[in-house]
């Protein structure tokens, strides 16, 4: 099992602007799917844009012990020989996902269907994340699974289960829950429907019609019918609005800064972000929008902007749920309060999201106080001073985007899992202007 090294740290000097074109890498979330679908189709998948994190190798790996044969990933290139639906082989150990609530919650519903018996386990954080959230409605579809007392991994199935189909009203927006569904839901008897309370992400449903299997959606409600089969495509994976996020609010918050963000994934499902910085204030252009792969894709231009605070619109949350550790660096440097409310969610991240963001700006000498379900912020002056992430991936690259506006240095703590979603990040970010190092 992979140790993490929680001795990484990141030292950022204070000041400077971000300029320059820049490509971040492929997008997580989509990188998932590619794996597992093209796994479970019927011929050669060939991926292009793969983001080579260590979540997504993760997933990787699971199918590799699950028999599927996959080349790569050789810069973002995959070649993968599906084995269809009913090909994977029992794996000769526990799956072990590390760091990636993805990877599991997503693998629980499509393994649920499956012959064999299967163990998932992960790192410290994933181990105290909630599963129940997929395991009570895959029990109702009758599969057989159990979890830690607490409903947290690792998650245990029992293979053989014949499954039938549900209509479940998710009693939270999840895109994990929702695609944990729908690929269990590829295995079930009947037709499997999901109403969404908002929408949420809809990469599964997008990529399961280009593999040609049809996605019912009426209104909030998406549905599969089992028993059909996925035929094999090829995939060209966008860069992640998510990574590029850290890049657009260093950008805002950093006077002087101007940067081309390449081919950013702009699924309307993802774009919150760019609709609460230009709410803020933030001077963001869109250019080049074109479509690729079943996903529409711009490049995006982000120059230095006075930022002003705001209440952040709940419908906006979900579509911007992962940006939130960033965004809220730009209310902290925002002029007045911001105000962001319907977030309960982000406690139940790599890290309790809204209380680390919270002590972290307070060391920095801003005024955070965290709520149940968000955060009220009055934007001030960045001092410097030492941070935790608490292995949180986002909680890291926010906070070195912060020292952009600080008047010292910010060093930041335990930053290894930056490689879960954005390796290369440092490089990639000292190239842009961010005087940061790793060490
Ligand atoms: O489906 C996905 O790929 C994801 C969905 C979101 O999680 P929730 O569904 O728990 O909101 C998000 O936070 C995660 O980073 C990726
Ligand atoms: C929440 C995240 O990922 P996951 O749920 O896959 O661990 C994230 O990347 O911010």
């Amino acid at each position: 099992m992979p140790t993490t090294n929680n001795k990484v740290e990141f030292l950022v000097k204070p000041g400077g602007c971000l300029s320059g074109r820049i490509r971040v890498p492929g997008d997580k979330s989509i990188s998932h799917r590619s794996v597992m679908l093209g796994s479970l189709a019927e011929g050669i998948t060939e991926v292009s844009g793969f983001l080579e994190g260590e979540d997504n190798l993760a997933t990787l790996d699971a199918f590799r012990q699950m028999g599927v044969h996959i080349e790569g990933p050789e810069k973002g290139r995959l070649r993968i020989e599906g084995v269809g639906l009913h090909g994977l082989k029992p794996p000769g150990k526990p799956l072990y996902l590390g760091n990636s609530g993805t990877s599991m919650r997503l693998l629980t519903g499509l393994l649920a269907g499956q012959s064999f018996d299967v163990e998932m386990g992960g790192d410290v954080s994933l181990s105290k994340r909630p599963m129940r959230r997929v395991t009570d409605p895959l029990k109702t579809m009758g599969a057989q699974l159990e979890t830690a007392p607490g409903g947290t991994p690792p998650i245990r199935i029992r293979g053989g289960a014949a499954l039938k189909a549900i209509h479940y009203d998710l009693p939270v927006a999840s895109a994990q829950v929702k695609s944990c569904l729908l690929l269990a839901g590829l295995y079930a008897d009947g037709r499997t429907c999901i109403t969404e309370p908002a929408p949420t992400r809809d990469h599964t449903e997008r990529m399961l019609a280009g593999f040609g299997y049809p996605v019912g959606r009426t209104g909030s409600t998406v549905c599969v019918e089992g028993g059909g089969h996925l035929t094999a495509s090829s995939i060209e994976v966008p860069a992640d609005i998510s990574s590029a996020t850290f890049f657009m609010v260093g950008a805002a918050i950093a006077e002087g800064s101007d940067v081309l963000l390449e081919h950013v994934g702009i699924n309307p499902t993802r774009i919150g972000v760019i609709n609460i910085l230009r709410l803020m204030g933030a001077e963001l252009e869109l250019g080049n929008e074109r479509e690729v792969g079943g996903e529409p894709v711009a490049d995006i231009r982000v120059r230095g902007s006075r930022l002003k605070g705001i209440c952040i619109p709940e419908e906006q949350v979900p579509l911007a749920i992962d940006e939130f550790p960033a965004l809220f660096v730009a209310a902290a440097c925002a002029e007045g309060e911001t105000r962001l409310t319907g977030a309960r969610e982000l406690r139940v991240k790599e890290s309790d999201r809204i209380q680390v963001m919270a002590d972290g700006l307070n060391i920095l000498g801003i005024d955070a106080c965290p709520t149940e379900d968000g955060m009220v912020i009055q934007g001030g002056t960045l001092g410097g001073g030492m941070v935790e992430s608490h292995g949180d991936h986002r909680i890291a690259m926010a906070f070195a985007m912060a020292a952009l506006r600080a008047n010292d240095n910010i060093r930041i703590l335990d930053c290894a899992n930056v490689n879960t979603s954005f390796p290369g990040f440092v490089g990639l970010a000292a190239e842009a202007g961010l005087s940061v190092t790793e060490g």
